[in-house]
């Protein structure tokens, strides 16, 4: 097997006294799908944060590409890593965020081109290039010249996705990408993902709510409960047979909510 692009070492978050990764382990292939499934507050969107250096960490390591994150070899020790090195390693990791988070007062069209010129120094043309491929890539090549408040959430988030692709990083981030929008703007942002998923030999690491979406799409689903993965694997194996009575209450509770409520109030009565 190749080496993880990503992986976490019993690495520990604590926001205050609150520990919310518990030495996490946690590693992905290159090219591979994962998708983390969990229940709310379990700590999914902690490690995409942390990953975009975010949010710290308290203790571990975290490897990206074969480099600590967040740490340097100084003297044959890991030491905190400065300025520097994180900016260097967030260049190989591209995140779409719930909000969408563009920048309102740009141009479609400038909200691709402003980090490739900047942090790239790629030339005006070629960042114009590069930006309207993309933006037919995610269909909308007619709206380059809109600003973000123009545009539906839907149309707002491919241009999100098409941002973050065009720095070219090694390892894409989505943070519940569709859950921010009309359920009927939802398939046209996942049908991008998954033409992206399909199309390049990305990393892609995706926390998401849509379970027939992660079944489809990942190599790897990941059940997180308590800061921890609780079970995963292959989709087939996951949504079919799960193994954790974990994680079969929540999958009977995100897939079918009306029998569990009714099966948990039929195990408190009875
Ligand atoms: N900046 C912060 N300060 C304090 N607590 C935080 C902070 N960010 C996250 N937390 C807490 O850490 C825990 C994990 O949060 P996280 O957002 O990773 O969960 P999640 O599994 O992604 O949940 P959800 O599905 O609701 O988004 C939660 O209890 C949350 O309240």
């Amino acid at each position: 097997m190749s080496e993880p692009i990503i992986k976490f070492d019993k690495v520990v978050k604590r926001f205050g006294s609150v520990t919310v990764l518990n030495e996490l382990d946690f590693s992905v292939s290159p090219g591979e799908k994962v998708t983390i499934i969990g229940p709310s507050g379990s700590g999914k969107s902690t490690v995409l944060r942390i990953l975009m250096t975010l949010e710290s960490i308290n203790d571990g390591v975290v490897w990206v590409d074969g480099e600590p994150l967040w740490h340097e070899e100084r003297g044959g020790k890991l030491q905190a890593a400065s300025e520097k090195h994180m900016h260097r390693m967030r260049e190989k990791l591209g995140m779409v965020f719930q909000q969408f988070n563009l920048f309102p007062h740009m141009t479609v069209r400038r909200n691709l081109t402003e980090a490739p010129i900047r942090v790239l120094k790629l030339s005006k043309k070629e960042a114009r290039e590069r930006a309207d491929r993309l933006l037919e890539m995610v269909g909308l090549q007619d709206q380059a010249d809109k600003y973000p408040h123009q545009l539906s959430g839907g149309q707002q988030q491919r241009v999100g996705i098409a941002r973050a692709c065009a720095m070219r990083p090694r390892i894409m981030l989505f943070d519940e990408p569709t859950s921010a929008l009309d359920p009927e703007l939802v398939g046209e942002v996942l049908n991008v993902i998954r033409n992206l998923a399909e199309e390049h030999d990305l990393t892609m690491l995706l926390v998401t709510h849509e379970m027939q979406f992660a079944r489809q799409i990942s190599d790897r689903v990941c059940f997180f409960d308590r800061g921890r993965i609780c079970e995963e694997g292959p989709p087939s194996e996951l949504f079919s047979e799960p193994k954790e009575a974990r994680t079969k209450e929540f999958l009977r509770a995100v897939v079918d909510p009306d029998s569990a409520k009714g099966e948990k109030q039929a195990s408190a009565e009875g």
